[in-house]
């Protein structure tokens, strides 16, 4: 069982004039990154569920040509992301500012720009935290996933080119890495163990 969320506190630090330290609570936007196939949302609904935060499906915010594009095996280029991404930062920071205590979003962010552009929302507030949680497993392993999946316009076709970009996030101290080569329930558990992790401000 996770911890609650609730008990993330900040520590502002007391200066001479405020011996009294007070607390106050992070919001924590946890970006599930990978390529197609790696299991982003199936992980991010599980933390959604397990932390009760809000979920935001990255693959809902596309424009509808980007949706063509990739439905017809177009790989999708920079400039068709840019304003996919900012679109997906508004969100998690609006969601954030109607009150929720943090989220849960679903975004390949295969390029460390992308990871740039995602991690500006920490500009909202000085107690918004972006951690990603990425999502690791080899083109062979993700290629057969996005092969048995089903219902989806992005396919098997995809992952090739997804891999082509990927700039894996190594050396990017807010990245949490996961191996997902076991069984799902397995990287449900080890993503839930890090994110928690992250929570009791441990990592
Ligand atoms: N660790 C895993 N082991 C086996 N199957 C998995 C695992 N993770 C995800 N899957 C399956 O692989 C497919 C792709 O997972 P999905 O969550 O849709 O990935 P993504 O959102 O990153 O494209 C789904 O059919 C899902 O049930
Ligand atoms: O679940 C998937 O199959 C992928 O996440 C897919 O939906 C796509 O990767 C992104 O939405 C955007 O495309 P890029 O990854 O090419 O930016």
């Amino acid at each position: 069982m996770l911890a609650k969320y609730e008990t993330a506190a900040l520590t502002t630090p007391s200066t001479l004039h405020t011996p009294l330290r007070t607390t106050k609570p992070f919001r924590h936007i946890f970006i599930i990154t990978g390529p197609a196939g790696c299991g982003k949302s199936s992980v991010a609904h599980y933390l959604s569920r397990t932390l009760d935060l809000p979920y935001i499906e990255g693959d809902d915010f596309h424009p509808q040509s980007n949706i063509d594009k990739m439905a017809s095996g177009v790989p999708l280029t920079d400039d068709d992301r840019w304003s996919w991404l900012e679109t997906l930062r508004s969100a998690a920071v609006t969601t954030l500012e109607s009150g929720a205590p943090g989220c849960v979003v679903t975004c390949s962010a295969l390029k460390r720009v992308y990871r740039d552009v995602i991690r500006q929302a920490t500009r909202a507030a000085d107690d918004v935290v972006v951690r990603f949680v990425y999502l690791r497993g080899n083109k062979e392993l993700l290629l057969h996933r996005v092969k048995q999946r089903k219902d989806h316009y992005m396919k098997d076709d995809m992952v090739a080119s997804q891999f082509a970009v990927l700039e894996e996030p190594w050396g990017e101290d807010d990245v949490i890495s996961v191996d997902v080569s076991g069984t799902l329930e397995q990287v449900q558990r080890t993503a839930g163990e890090e994110v928690n992790r992250v929570i009791e401000g441990l990592a």
